[in-house]
C-alpha cells in the first residue's frame, strides 16, 4: 500500500506541473500577441482541449496496475502520462491505449501475458485499497468482482458515470472494436449498451482524433432528461467535442411542443410519407383557372393556364429543388409574356431583325415586370416561395390539401403544433425545397473572405488539413480564399460540437445512436444523412420498443443503407437490476416477447420488490409516503405510473434511465394503456438498482400475479 499510494503521489505531481505549464501556455495564447485573430483562436482551442484532458484526471487518474509475465509493470489511469526526462517513459497509461488492454480482457485461463491485476480503490486523490487478482495459475482469485460490485451497488447521484475501472471483457470488446461502419449494440436492460456505446466514442476519439475531431461526433437519445442523464461520461473521460441531441433537435431552431395520434405517427414514419411531401409540393405548383391580366404602361399582358402551364413543365423538368425552381419558372413566364408585350406594342414599326429595338423594349418591360405588384402575386400564387415549415403547416391545417395528396390521417387544427416526427418530414423538405438565396452584403462577403484567408494561410504552414478526408482536399489545392469563405464563416471561437449543433448541413464523422429501436425508417434517413461516412454505433433492445413505427429488426433499417456491412454485438449481463427484480421483469419479457432472453443480473440486492394494493383515493398518501422515506436514504427514487397518476412519471419519458428506488403505480393500467403496455412495464420494472415497490388498486395482471415470483406484501401502516 505504501509503495501504491507513493507511486500514485508521484503521478498527482506529475500531472499538477503539466496542468501549470499548460496553464500557461493558455494564458500566452489568449493573449496572443503578435498572432492573427484566427492563429490565436487556434492556439486558445488547442489549449483549452489541453486542460480540459488534464482536468478529468483529479479524481481517480490511476485506478489500475498490471505486472507482466517479464516483469514490466504498467499503470492504468484516465489519461497517459510520461516522463519527458527518460526518453517519454509511460508513467501512466491511457486506458484506450493498446498495451492497457490486458487489464480488462486478461483472466486465469488466459492471462495475455500477464502475470496480476491490481485494481486500485481511491477517495479524491488518496488510495484507500487495492484488489488484486493473480492471472495464469488456476488458484488465482478472481477479485475484479469486488470493484465491479462495489460499482453497481453504489448509489446513484446525478447521471451516468463513466465505468473505466470495471470495464467488463465482454464490454471491452465492443469498445475497441474495429469496425469502421455501423456497429449494433444490442442487449436487455441495464447490460451497459449505453455506457459502452460513450466508451466506444471515447476510445474512437483516442485512436482517430485527428480524423473524427474535425467533423465531430452526434449523441441521439430519447428525451432531454435522457441526454442530461448521460451528458456526464464523455466529458468526465476528456472528451467534450460532442453534440447531444433528441431526434427532435437535428433541425435548429424548431421546437417541439405537440405528440402525434399514433396513426399519423406511422405515417409520418414510413418512407411512403416521400410521395406525400413531392405531392403536397406539386400541389402549391399551381395554374390558373382564370387568366391574370397585368397593366403594364403601354400595354396588358395576360398569364394563363397554357402558359403556366409550360413553365411549370420546364420548371419541373429542371430537376432542381422547388424553391430553385421557380427561377426556370419566372424566366419562361416573363419570356412568354414580354414577347407577347412587345408584339403588340411594336405592331407595324418594330420587326425582329431590328434586334436593338427590340431588345431595349423587352429590358424596359423586364424592369416594368420584376416591379409590378400584380405580377409577382401571380407568380407567388403559381409557384409560390415555399419554406419547409409553411408548406408542412399549410398541409396539416387544410383538409382538401390532405386529401388532394392522400393524407387525411395527417390533420392537425393548429399546423405548426410540431411534433418529433415532424423533424425527418420537415428536414427532407429542406432538400426537396431548395434555399431560398437570401442576398449578403459586400461588406458580409469581404470579411468572410479575409477571414478565410486567414485560415488557409495557417493550413498551408503548419499543413493541419481541415478538411474531410473524402473531400480529397489538401489546403494547397484551394486557389481562392473566397471559395473557403463558405466554409469558415464562423469569426468566433465556437468549437466544432457548437458549430455542429447550430448547422443543418453538417455532417458528422460518428453518430451514437441510442433507444434506436423507437426511430422511424425516415428519422434513420435524417441520421443518414447527417454521416455521409455511415460511422454508427446503435444502441438498441428491440423488446424494449414502443413506438409503431420503430424498428422491427435491425436488418430491416440497416440493410437498405449499408446492405450486409453492419455488425452487431449483444451485451448480456445486467449490471443495474438486481436479480431479485430482474425475475419480475423477466416474467413479464416471457409474457409478451418470449423469443427474448433476459439478461442475467450480476448481483442479487436481498431485497423483494414489494407490492401494496390500496383504493385509489389512498395512493397520494402512499406515493408522499415512499418520497418521504426514500428521501432518507442515498440515492435517487422515481415514482412510475399511468398519465393521470400526479407525481407519476409515464414510462416513456424514464427510458435508458435509472434510479435507486422505483414505485410503480398502478401495472395493470400501464399494460392496458396503449397497444405498447407490455413494453412499458418492462422498461418500468428495469429501472430499479435496489428497491421496487407497487402500488395497485386493480387486481395486478396476470403476467405478474400468475408468474412464479412471490412479491412480499408490504404491511400497510395504519
Ligand atoms: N462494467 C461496468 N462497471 C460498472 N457499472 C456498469 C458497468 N457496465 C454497466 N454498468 C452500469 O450499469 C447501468 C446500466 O447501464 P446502461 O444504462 O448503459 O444500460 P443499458 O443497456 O443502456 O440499459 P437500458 O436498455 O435500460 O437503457 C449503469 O449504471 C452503468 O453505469
Amino acid at each position: 500500500m505504501r509503495s501504491e499510494r507513493a507511486y500514485v503521489v508521484e503521478l498527482y505531481e506529475k500531472l499538477d506541473a503539466e496542468r501549470a505549464r499548460v496553464e500557461d501556455r493558455y494564458q500566452e495564447a489568449l493573449r496572443g500577441t503578435g498572432t492573427s485573430l484566427v492563429e490565436r483562436d487556434v492556439a486558445v482551442r488547442a489549449q483549452a482541449r489541453e486542460l480540459k484532458r488534464l482536468g478529468v484526471a483529479d479524481h481517480g487518474l490511476c485506478f489500475g496496475r498490471l505486472d507482466a509475465v517479464d516483469g514490466e509493470r504498467r499503470y492504468i489511469g484516465r489519461i497517459g502520462l510520461f516522463d519527458e526526462a527518460d526518453d517519454y517513459r509511460p508513467l501512466l497509461v491511457d486506458w484506450r491505449a493498446p498495451v492497457a488492454r490486458p487489464f480488462y480482457t486478461a483472466t486465469g485461463a488466459s492471462p495475455e501475458g500477464m502475470r496480476r491485476r491490481r485494481q486500485l480503490h481511491s477517495r479524491g486523490r488518496e488510495i484507500t485499497g487495492y484488489t488484486e487478482e493473480v492471472l495464469g495459475r488456476p488458484d488465482g482469485e478472481a477479485a475484479g468482482d469486488a470493484a465491479l460490485l462495489a460499482a453497481v451497488n453504489a448509489p446513484r447521484g446525478e447521471g451516468m458515470r463513466d465505468i473505466v475501472a470495471t470495464i467488463q471483457a465482454e464490454q471491452d470488446r465492443i469498445i475497441r472494436l474495429d469496425h469502421p461502419g455501423v456497429l449494433v449494440i444490442e442487449g436487455g436492460p441495464g447490460t451497459g449498451k449505453t455506457v459502452v456505446a460513450l466508451h466506444r466514442v471515447a476510445y474512437l476519439l483516442y485512436t482517430h482524433r485527428e480524423r473524427i475531431e474535425r467533423s465531430g461526433v452526434l449523441v441521439v437519445g430519447p428525451n432531454p432528461a435522457f441526454l442530461n442523464h448521460i451528458g456526464r461520461v464523455l466529458p468526465s473521460l476528456g472528451e467534450s467535442d460532442v453534440v447531444f441531441a433528441t431526434t427532435g433537435d437535428l433541425v435548429p431552431g424548431l421546437h417541439v411542443t405537440a405528440e402525434d395520434r399514433p396513426e399519423a405517427a406511422e405515417v409520418k414514419g414510413s418512407l411512403q410519407v416521400l410521395d406525400v411531401l413531392r405531392a403536397a409540393i406539386a400541389d402549391r405548383q399551381r395554374l390558373p383557372e382564370e387568366p391574370r391580366h397585368i397593366e403594364l404602361e403601354d400595354v396588358v399582358v395576360r398569364l394563363d393556364a397554357p402558359t403556366a402551364e409550360w413553365a411549370r413543365q420546364e420548371a419541373r423538368d429542371s430537376g432542381l429543388p422547388h424553391n430553385e425552381a421557380r427561377a426556370v419558372f419566372l424566366e419562361i413566364v416573363t419570356y412568354v409574356l414580354t414577347e407577347r408585350a412587345i408584339g403588340r406594342i411594336g405592331k407595324g414599326w418594330l420587326t425582329r431583325e431590328d434586334t436593338e429595338a427590340w431588345e431595349n423594349v423587352r429590358a424596359d418591360l423586364l424592369a416594368e415586370l420584376a416591379e409590378h405588384p400584380d405580377f409577382a402575386a401571380a407568380v407567388e400564387e403559381l409557384w409560390p416561395v415555399l419554406t419547409p415549415q409553411q408548406l408542412l403547416a399549410d398541409l396539416y391545417s387544410s383538409p382538401d390539401r390532405l386529401l388532394a395528396v392522400g393524407a387525411e390521417a395527417l390533420y392537425r387544427s393548429d399546423g405548426h403544433a410540431w411534433t418529433v416526427s415532424d423533424v425527418p418530414l420537415l428536414d427532407e423538405l429542406v432538400d426537396l425545397l431548395g434555399e431560398v438565396k437570401k442576398p449578403r452584403s459586400n461588406a458580409e462577403e469581404a470579411a468572410e473572405t479575409e477571414y478565410a484567408a486567414g485560415v488557409l494561410e495557417i493550413l498551408q504552414t503548419e499543413r493541419h488539413d481541415l478538411m474531410d478526408d473524402e473531400d480529397h482536399l489538401l489546403a494547397q489545392d484551394l486557389l481562392h480564399a473566397a471559395d473557403l469563405a463558405e466554409r469558415f464563416v464562423e469569426h468566433d471561437t465556437r468549437d466544432v460540437a457548437e458549430r455542429a449543433a447550430a448547422d443543418r448541413d453538417w455532417t458528422y464523422r460518428h453518430v451514437v445512436v441510442d433507444e434506436a429501436q423507437e426511430l422511424s425508417e425516415m428519422d434513420w434517413r435524417v441520421l443518414m444523412r447527417r454521416c455521409p461516412s455511415r460511422s454508427f454505433t446503435v444502441v438498441g433492445d428491440l423488446a424494449q420498443r414502443r413506438s409503431p413505427a420503430g424498428a422491427a429488426t435491425w436488418g430491416a433499417v440497416l440493410d437498405r443503407y449499408v446492405p450486409g456491412r453492419w455488425a452487431d454485438r449483444e451485451l448480456t449481463v445486467n449490471y443495474r437490476t438486481p436479480s431479485e427484480i430482474m425475475e419480475l421483469a423477466a416474467a413479464v419479457l416471457a409474457g409478451f416477447a418470449p423469443d427474448v432472453t433476459p439478461p442475467e443480473s450480476v448481483r442479487s440486492c436481498g431485497v423483494r420488490p414489494w407490492r401494496r394494493q390500496v383504493s385509489r383515493a389512498e395512493f397520494a398518501r402512499c406515493i408522499s409516503e415512499f418520497t418521504e422515506s426514500e428521501s432518507q436514504r442515498e440515492g435517487t427514487s422515481i415514482v412510475i405510473g399511468p398519465p393521470d397518476v400526479p407525481g407519476a412519471v409515464v414510462p416513456s419519458d424514464t427510458k435508458g434511465l435509472e434510479f435507486d428506488a422505483v414505485l410503480l403505480v398502478e401495472p395493470a393500467r400501464v399494460l392496458t394503456g396503449n397497444a405498447q403496455g407490455a413494453a412499458d412495464l418492462y422498461v418500468a420494472l428495469t429501472r430499479a438498482t435496489q428497491r421496487l415497490g407497487i402500488l395497485h388498486e386493480e387486481p395486478l395482471p396476470d403476467l405478474l400475479a400468475g408468474s412464479e415470483v412471490t412479491i412480499e406484501t408490504a404491511v400497510v401502516r395504519q
